[in-house]
């Protein structure tokens, strides 16, 4: 990891990682554009340490690719090393160190350029809030390399973008642009060219100065309410609403609304 300033965080020091903080806001920078940041072993590792270690302080986390593309996907150099054995514990190291991410405890916003594939394309799917630049595509090339997803693909991209969608992407291998993937769910928004991290950073200060328990609610709760039985769902979301309105913070936010100490809700002018 590079230190970017003093406040970086401690996860490593091989330079696979670019770690810098602005504020409460920590960045997390892929840094092998030589290899289109392809996703190797390492880089992996250091991803499941910065998120397990994530300084208490941070209010959000933006991941990115250094370089011109987000991620290239599996790094395919380390894959022909594995029997089967060793193809299901790669497997399952990607998906403990991608669920970090969909768990974390702050909002994780993915700003996406060029090359978003394959496991590239599953560790944006682990993220919260997806920012594409309008160089951003999105691709499954599994097929014709003759491998199947093993990040967690198979089960949050269907939820994104539909099974069929991705059996269309998985067996024909299409490419989606930066807008086609918008429209379909990969990203929530496209930028002008050269301001999707400016634009994350935007997004992750906003949902920074949420309070801390909506931010847990919406992370933790959400999703689980959102696949539960409509009668657990809205129990749950009876409870969460419950704690989280109990909770000092609610009721100081509150009060400044009540005293005009604090900003209305207003479209952009
Ligand atoms: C099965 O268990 C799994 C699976 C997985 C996840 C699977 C996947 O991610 S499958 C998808 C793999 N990715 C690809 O097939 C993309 C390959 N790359 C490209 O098509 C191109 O490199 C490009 C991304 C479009 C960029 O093109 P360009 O700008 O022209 O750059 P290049 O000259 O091609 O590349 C420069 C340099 O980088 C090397 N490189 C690029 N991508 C990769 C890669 N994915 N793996 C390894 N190396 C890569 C390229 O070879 C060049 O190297 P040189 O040494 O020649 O300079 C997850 C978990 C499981 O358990």
């Amino acid at each position: 990891m590079t230190q970017g300033n003093a406040e970086t965080a401690d996860a490593g020091a091989s330079g696979l990682l670019r770690i810098e903080r602005a504020d409460r806001v920590l960045t997390v920078g892929l840094n092998r554009p030589a290899k289109r940041n392809a996703l190797n072993d390492g880089i992996i590792l250091e991803i499941g340490e910065c998120f397990a270690s994530l300084p208490e302080d941070i209010g959000a986390v933006v991941i990115h690719g250094i370089g011109d593309h987000f991620s290239s996907g599996l790094d395919l150099s380390e894959l022909t090393e594995h029997d089967a054995t060793g193809g299901l514990l790669h497997s399952q190291m990607w998906h403990r160190v991608f669920d970090r991410i969909q768990y974390s405890r702050v909002p994780v916003i993915a700003a996406l350029k060029g090359a978003v594939i394959g496991g590239g394309l599953e560790l944006a799917c682990s993220a919260h809030i997806r920012v594409a630049e309008p160089s951003t595509y999105f691709a499954l090339p599994e097929g014709q390399r003759g491998i199947f997803v093993g990040g967690g693909g198979s089960v949050r991209l269907p939820r994104l973008i539909g099974v069929a969608r991705m059996m269309d992407m998985m067996l024909t291998g299409r490419v989606y642009s930066a807008t086609e993937g918008a429209s379909y769910g990969f990203a929530q928004y496209v930028t002008e060219a050269g301001n999707g991290l400016g634009k994350a950073m935007e997004l992750a200060t906003k949902v920074a100065s949420n309070a801390p328990l909506t931010n847990f609610a919406v992370l933790q709760a959400l999703p689980m309410i959102a696949e539960a039985n409509p009668q657990t769902g809205l129990l749950m979301e009876s409870l969460m609403a419950t704690v989280a309105q109990s909770d000092k913070e609610a009721k100081r936010r509150i009060r400044e609304f009540l005293e005009h100490k604090t900003a209305k809700v207003k479209p952009k002018s």
